[in-house]
């Protein structure tokens, strides 16, 4: 079930609630020290959001759901996958989901490529921006892709090196980075490695990934204090899942240390398929919800990403994760 937004809009009730103003953004200033003045949020869910889904998405439904988030201010939109059908069924529309999307103007529009196969069926599509993605665990670097972590960062080289040569922008992902459903702790020195390896090769960023949302700020610190030695905190993003109710706190404590690039996914969509337990992401209402209230420039409009989110929840027969969202819709029905 999804929430009437357009019963919501016409009703200021975010604006008491959520003490934002109409346009999403808030004149609080932070009150916390050492957080950044502007966070951009990299939106997830059309790929991470849908990946897990049982109930093949129509290709249209994507489409106009990529599109909508287009008109929000993100400035990110990861849109899909170029890989194999058979592992992941629910992106085999890749190529006519990245043709499809009218590509706005200040938007970027990345998608995961796992080997050269995927990297150029992605360019002949129109991709302009992609990202490999790697893990800090052997056992789910072998469910996930195949092959060790060795073996994938070879292909991984293999793809930034084309990217680079076409002068096309790629991100590299780190799953597992506090903890793997497979091999229980991974040490922050197994992250730093193969964070440094994937920057090292030309990744302009790299995201560290709560892939079963298992961490907690403490290990955020412990994980981000080792990772942060070798790479700067301009180049990195966190990933958080919301499996245990951590992802908030997380995210904070890695802006706290001079992160400003958060990964989210609309109405708190997403996992991946071959991380057991795996839940959704961090809500992207929810993420600007709470910088919104610490007085931090996302450019980002809440109402229209919850919109955005409400239509993807109704098209999917899926409610809402976000808790703002559920908020909003309850004390509209008061
Ligand atoms: C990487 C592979 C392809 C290796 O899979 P493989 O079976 O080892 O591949 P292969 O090279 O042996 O080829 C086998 C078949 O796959 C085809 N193939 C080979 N490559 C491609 C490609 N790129 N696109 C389309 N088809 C491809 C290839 O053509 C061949 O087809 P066949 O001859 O059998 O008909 C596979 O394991 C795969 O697709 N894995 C993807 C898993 C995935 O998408 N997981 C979710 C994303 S990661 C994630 O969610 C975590 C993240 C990023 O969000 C961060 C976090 O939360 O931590």
């Amino acid at each position: 079930m999804g929430l009437e937004l357009t019963t919501l809009r016409s009703r200021p009730v975010l604006r008491s609630r959520v003490g934002c103003l109409a346009d999403g953004t808030t004149q609080e200033t932070s009150q916390l020290s050492g957080l950044p003045e502007y966070v951009k949020i990299v939106e997830v869910g059309p790929r991470d959001g849908l990946q897990n889904e049982k109930v093949i998405v129509p290709t249209d439904i994507k489409i106009e759901f990529i599109n909508q988030l287009s008109q929000t201010g993100l400035s990110v939109i990861e849109v899909t996958s170029f890989v194999s059908s058979k592992w992941v069924p629910q992106m085999a529309d890749h190529t006519e989901v990245m043709k499809g999307i009218h590509q706005y103007p200040g938007v970027r529009y990345p998608v995961l490529t796992p080997n050269l196969q995927g990297f150029h069926r992605a360019v002949a599509a129109g991709a302009t921006e992609i990202s490999v993605f790697g893990a800090a665990s052997e056992s789910f670097s072998k469910r996930n892709i195949n092959c060790s972590i060795e073996e994938s960062m070879e292909k991984f080289e293999e793809v930034v090196k084309s990217a680079r040569h076409m002068n096309i922008p790629a991100r590299g992902y780190v799953s597992c980075a506090l903890g793997c459903p497979y091999e229980g702790n991974i040490t922050p020195q197994k992250v730093t490695e193969v964070s440094k390896k994937l920057y090292g090769m030309g990744c302009y960023e790299i995201s560290l990934g709560d892939t079963t949302g298992v961490g907690t700020p403490g290990s955020m610190k412990r994980m981000l204090e080792s990772v942060m030695k070798e790479i700067p905190s301009s180049a990195l993003a966190v990933h958080c899942h919301d499996t245990y109710g951590q992802a908030l706190a997380n995210i904070l404590t890695a802006l706290q240390m001079g992160i400003n690039v958060v990964d989210s996914a609309v109405s708190g969509l997403g996992g991946c398929p071959y991380a057991k337990g795996a839940s959704g992401n961090v809500a992207t209402e929810d993420l600007i919800y709470m910088l919104n209230g610490l007085g931090l420039n996302t450019g980002v409009n809440l109402y229209k990403v919850m919109e955005a989110g409400d239509f993807i929840c109704k098209a999917v027969n899926k409610t809402t994760n976000s808790k703002v969202a559920q908020a909003s819709f309850n004390a509209r029905l008061e």
